[in-house]
């Protein structure tokens, strides 16, 4: 376990990074670079509890000397090793520890015979299980230059002894460049977690939900998977197993989310293809995380098993994307380059674990940020365009409506035949003149006008040569009467006029004038002249002949019946 680092300490730590200088002691990182051996096998332990190893009851010639203490050849399934070195001189230093960034799987470090540190829990077999991948700084005495250091190593795991850098520090730098390494993944941790809920806050209160569902839980799987791999993450909380599930759980759900927001950009078999992919991501994260739980085996070796898969699936969806990169739309376009970026550094992660690339730091926490800002933007900008398209199509909606609502107003008031207004509109209107004459005093005066034998013209010319005539009447009507009148077809062939301020005499004029145009007028239907047709018209008038409007339309009926049985053509 981490030497009681408490929680305190960290504070202590941030003050300095503050406020402190870049260094807080003289004596500068040493790593251990050279003079490494090591020895397979486990040495026989003392009843005082002392391996044998370390006090010297061994020949030299077993030890063989290796440029790193890890995976050293001829392994053959054995899972105990030991490492040693004899370490520099240490005077110079004020606290020295020594620095592991991390132990394949667990060790016991001895000075000589005196034990300085265990991590992880050895059985009377020498075996242990994996208790997480923390970083471990290791207090060495002053004294310790020219002694020798040994590791006592067990690991059922592929990797078997030390990973990454292992140097002597002065306790204050290591603290702080424990922390200046940490920087980056924290914060990109935190802007992860704040990009999660940003993404969670739009998929309650927008559309979108689905996409937005997914970036928040791909923000927050990697904004675990940063803290859990964050070097910081032991001085907040001292629990290997613990930071080590948070990192497997949130890393393995990347690829499930990953695949849930780039599934939908695909068509036809690679759609099917990405969410198989997703499906079988999420099936392993089940059954891997969910078996090492119960302790039937060690979380160690699910990480191997995974990178595996990973491998080959991001070599699939790399092979769907660029197959199918000519039918994807644009902004998803951006969102693949945003994934191609993340799943190259996630594998350069992978080969660097794995020791097929030179140890080094992977910015994967800057793709991880690239690809969940890129999703929460592009699904902005989705959502944005999806706005403007339903407000647009709410707007051509309502003119359509509009349109509609007045094309029927229109209609309902209007005769469809000759295009003037009908009975209804007559009968809402007439009582609006009838009391604007009575309030006004001004004469009202209302003309019915009836064609001539028209049963015989329908019957001599056909219904359609009616309607033209019908039409043509219209059409003399509109050419004589002002926009004031309210001119209108009551049904079949009969006409009413209906004159504001209008007396009798002058009315008569216009409507005799209106009848002898009729009467000159030949009606053409398709080509053919079918004569002409008469009108016949019966006046009444307000307030000459009654004192009562409403009954205008009833004498100048009469008066029109009076007109036909007077021999038609007149106005009665
Ligand atoms: N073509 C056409 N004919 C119509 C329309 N509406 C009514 N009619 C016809 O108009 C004719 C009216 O005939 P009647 O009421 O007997 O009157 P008429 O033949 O004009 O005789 P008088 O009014 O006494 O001169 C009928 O034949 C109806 O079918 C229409 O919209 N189009």
């Amino acid at each position: 376990m981490l030497m009681g680092i408490r929680f305190c300490s960290f504070w202590v730590v941030v003050l300095l990074l503050l406020f402190g200088s870049n260094s807080i002691a003289a004596e500068k990182p040493r790593s251990l670079s050279q003079g490494w051996e090591y020895r397979w096998g486990d040495s026989p332990i003392s009843v005082e509890g002392v391996p044998a190893w370390v006090v010297g009851q061994e020949s030299a010639s077993d030890w063989h000397s290796i440029d790193f203490p890890s995976n050293p050849p001829d392994r053959s399934g054995q899972q105990h090793i030991w490492y040693r070195i004899v370490l520099p001189e240490l005077d110079t230093y004020l606290d020295p520890v020594l620095y592991i960034d991390s132990i394949d799987l667990i060790a016991q470090v001895y000075l000589e015979d005196q034990r300085l540190y265990q991590f992880g829990e050895f059985d009377n077999q020498g075996r242990g299980k994996f208790a997480g991948w923390p970083w471990h700084m290791i207090k060495l005495p002053k004294d310790s230059g020219g002694k020798i250091l040994y590791f006592r190593i067990y690991s059922d795991y592929i990797d078997i002894g030390l990973w990454g850098q292992v140097s002597i520090f002065e306790r204050a730098d290591l603290l702080l460049d424990v922390l200046n390494n940490s920087l980056e993944s924290l914060l990109s941790s935190i802007t992860a977690f704040l990009i999660a809920f940003l993404a969670f806050t739009l998929a309650i209160l927008k559309g979108q939900r689905r996409r937005f569902f997914t970036v928040g839980l791909f923000s927050l799987a990697s904004a675990g998977m940063l803290l859990g791999e964050s070097p910081a993450r032991q001085l907040l909380f001292d629990a290997p197993l613990f930071w080590v599930y948070l990192a497997a759980g949130s890393y393995y759900f990347l690829p499930v989310a990953m695949g849930m927001l780039l599934a939908p950009a695909f068509q036809g078999r690679s759609r099917l293809w990405m969410r198989r992919i997703w499906q079988l991501h999420l099936l392993y994260l089940v059954i891997a995380l969910g078996i090492s739980v119960l302790g039937w085996i060690n979380l160690s070796i699910t990480f191997p098993v995974f990178d595996g898969l990973f491998a080959i699936t991001l070599f699939i969806t790399f092979v769907l994307i660029v197959k199918n990169i000519w039918h994807i739309p644009a902004v998803d376009k951006c969102i693949f380059i945003a994934y191609a970026v993340l799943a190259l550094l996630l594998l350069e992660d992978m080969a660097v674990a794995h020791g097929f690339l030179d140890w080094r730091q992977v910015p994967v926490s800057y793709g991880i940020l690239l690809f969940s800002a890129t999703v929460v933007l592009i699904s902005l900008l989705y959502f944005s365009h999806l706005q403007v398209k339903l407000r647009m199509l709410n707007e051509s909606l309502e003119m359509k409506v509009k349109e509609r609502t007045e094309a029927l107003e229109k209609l309902s008031y209007e005769d469809s035949l000759t295009g003037l207004k009908n009975r209804r509109f007559f009968d809402e209107f007439f009582s609006f003149h009838a009391s604007t004459a009575i309030r006004t005093g001004l004469p009202l005066t209302l003309a019915m006008c009836d064609l001539d034998y028209f049963k015989q013209f329908n019957d001599t010319y056909g219904h359609p040569a009616g309607d033209t005539a019908l039409k043509l009447f219209a059409d003399l009507l509109r050419k004589n009467f002002r926009e004031t009148d309210l001119v209108c077809r009551l049904g079949g062939e009969e006409f009413v006029i209906l004159m504001p301020n209008t007396g009798r005499l002058e009315a008569k004029e216009k409507i005799q004038a209106l009848l002898n145009q009729a009467r000159q007028q030949e009606i053409y239907h398709e080509g053919q002249s079918c004569g002409c047709v008469s009108v016949s018209a019966g006046l009444a008038c307000w307030p000459e002949q009654t004192d009562d409007p409403d009954r205008l339309v009833m004498l100048a009926d009469k008066a029109m019946y009076a007109a036909k049985e007077a021999g038609r053509d007149q106005v009665g």
